[in-house]
């Protein structure tokens, strides 16, 4: 299974940088960078237009190499300036080609929000996060017990982090309905086959929690696919690959969000 060989590589990571930077050393860091509002920035977004969640991801375990250029603070500018809601940077390193230094750079260089994008499974990577100027994580359902996501979940409070809690079944939104996250998305990716449909988005839509930001996930090509989901009822939608394979993401980006036949 995909999703648990990453999981165990992830924890055998995160003890190995535990062992090496205290998280007093993070705590400073993360004093340093005030939280940015993830889930309001996509919220006010979703107002006029569609929220677009960027995601800077260089390579993946089902893809591989996507973007072998890849530089972090001008990607995120340009894709700020073309008028994303907020970022989502990789941050994994052995199966995505991120990195916590890619988060700093993109972070620092744009005023929107930042989600670290990665497997997280202890507090630790929770401090690390902020210390790396994130406004936001990703917790997976899929990849958590519920005492672990209860755990999680208050320890990104304490930091002053939102949450996008991720599920891709209805099983998995029964487990995180009532944690309270600010946002919430559906990965129409199944993390253990890999298998991506946009029907996954669509039949749980009607579920997610109603007071919080409902975010599609995954696989999202076309203006069409955009249309289809924020019709169904999505405030934001997280693009990744279809960004990042044009030369030029920002222009990419605006074709999108002001399509030619809009114009007419
Ligand atoms: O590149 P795509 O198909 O547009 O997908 C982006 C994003 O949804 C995907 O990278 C993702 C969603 N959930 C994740 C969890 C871990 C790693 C990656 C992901």
């Amino acid at each position: 299974m995909h999703l648990e060989r990453i999981l165990n590589r992830t924890r055998h990571t995160v003890a190995e940088r535990k062992a090496a930077t205290p998280v007093a050393a993070l705590e400073r860091l993360a004093a340093e960078h005030t939280p940015r509002g993830f889930a309001s920035a996509l919220r006010a977004k979703a107002a006029s237009g569609p929220a677009i969640l960027a995601e800077l991801k260089k390579a993946s375990p089902s893809k591989g190499l996507i973007r072998p250029e890849f530089d972090p603070p001008a990607l995120a500018r340009e894709l700020a300036g073309a008028g994303a809601a907020a970022l989502s940077v990789l941050t994994d390193e052995p199966f995505f080609q991120g990195s916590l230094r890619n988060l700093e750079l993109a972070s620092a260089a744009v005023a929107i929000p930042c989600l670290r994008k990665d497997f997280m499974v202890d507090e630790y990577q929770i401090v690390e996060a902020r210390a790396h100027r994130a406004d936001a994580i990703l917790l997976i359902a899929a990849a958590l017990t519920d005492a672990e996501l209860t755990h999680l979940n208050a320890a990104a409070r304490r930091y002053e982090l939102d949450v996008l809690c991720e599920v891709h079944t209805a099983e998995e939104l029964d487990r995180v309905s009532a944690l309270g996250c600010a946002a919430y998305g559906v990965n129409n990716r199944d993390l253990t086959t890999f298998e991506v449909r946009l029907e996954t988005s669509l039949a749980l839509v009607e579920k997610l929690p109603r007071h919080a930001v409902h975010v599609a996930e995954s696989g999202i090509h076309t203006l069409d696919d955009l249309n289809r989901l924020r019709e169904a009822g999505f405030h934001a939608f997280l693009i990744g690959e279809s960004l990042m394979r044009q030369s030029s993401p920002g222009a990419a980006l605006e074709a999108l969000l002001s399509p030619a036949d809009a114009r007419v």
